[in-house]
């Protein structure tokens, strides 16, 4: 089963992410951009304020390609339960936000259209909610998508995703306390599982945080 984290900048993915590790240590978890050359190309493009936003948007989806046939369809094959820390919906979101004044007339549907022939699906998002002004004041602005007129565009996009699947989202107040936060996270994990039977296997960690 594949269990995506995503939220804006700041909004405790990687906190969650990480805690959750010793709640299922049998678990696969990684992350996008991944700790391939292709997520340090990504990171590349991240640092350079005047990167093409269409290229970076492919160098993000050749990241996305060699993560899905070098780690999430293995894991996926394996019966594995696999937690990722931002996945396709983080393109769909970022880049259409920073294509938003590009020549391209609907910048989210195109992301997602490119997406659509090859990707794997999550079976569940959590989507971790905070407004844009604390999303940006935690991230510390760290980068060049964590600014918060950016993050008002990239959370504008989220909700139009949510809107469109429901029933993949679950969204969850990341205003509260990172315990709190946890807590909910892993019943949300534990009621799937029970439910599909998620055979554990080996702790494998496929991806450390950078
Ligand atoms: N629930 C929370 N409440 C308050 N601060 C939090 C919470 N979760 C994370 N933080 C803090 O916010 C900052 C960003 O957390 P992080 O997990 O890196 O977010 P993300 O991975 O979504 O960018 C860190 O300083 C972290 O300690
Ligand atoms: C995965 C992904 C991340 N991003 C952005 C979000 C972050 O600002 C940055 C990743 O840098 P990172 O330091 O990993 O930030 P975070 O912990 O919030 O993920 O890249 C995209 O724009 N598109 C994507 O597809």
């Amino acid at each position: 089963m594949l269990l995506t984290l995503e939220g804006l900048d700041g909004s405790g993915k990687t906190t969650v992410w990480e805690a959750l590790r010793a709640s299922y240590p049998d678990a696969v978890f990684t992350r996008e951009p991944t700790d391939s050359w292709y997520g340090d190309a990504v990171y590349r493009s991240i640092a350079d304020d005047d990167a093409d936003p269409l290229a970076e948007l492919f160098l993000y989806t050749a990241d996305h390609a060699n993560h899905l046939s070098s780690t999430i369809e293995p894991a996926l094959e394996a019966g594995e339960l696999v937690v990722s820390d931002r996945y396709c919906d983080s393109r769909y979101a970022y880049q259409a936000a920073t294509l938003a004044d590009s020549r391209l007339d609907r910048p989210l549907e195109y992301v997602r259209d490119i997406h659509r022939p090859f990707t794997r699906e999550p079976d569940v998002t959590v989507y971790l909610d905070l407004d844009p002004e604390t999303a940006t004041e935690r991230s510390g602005s760290t980068n060049k998508f964590e600014q918060r007129e950016y993050l008002e565009r990239v959370s504008d996009n989220y909700e139009r995703l949510i809107e469109a699947e429901p029933d993949r989202f679950v969204r969850v107040d990341a205003t509260r306390p990172p315990a709190a936060v946890l807590t909910r996270v892993e019943s949300i994990i534990d009621d799937l599982t029970d439910d599909r039977g998620v055979e554990p296997t080996e702790d494998r960690d496929i991806d450390d945080r950078r």
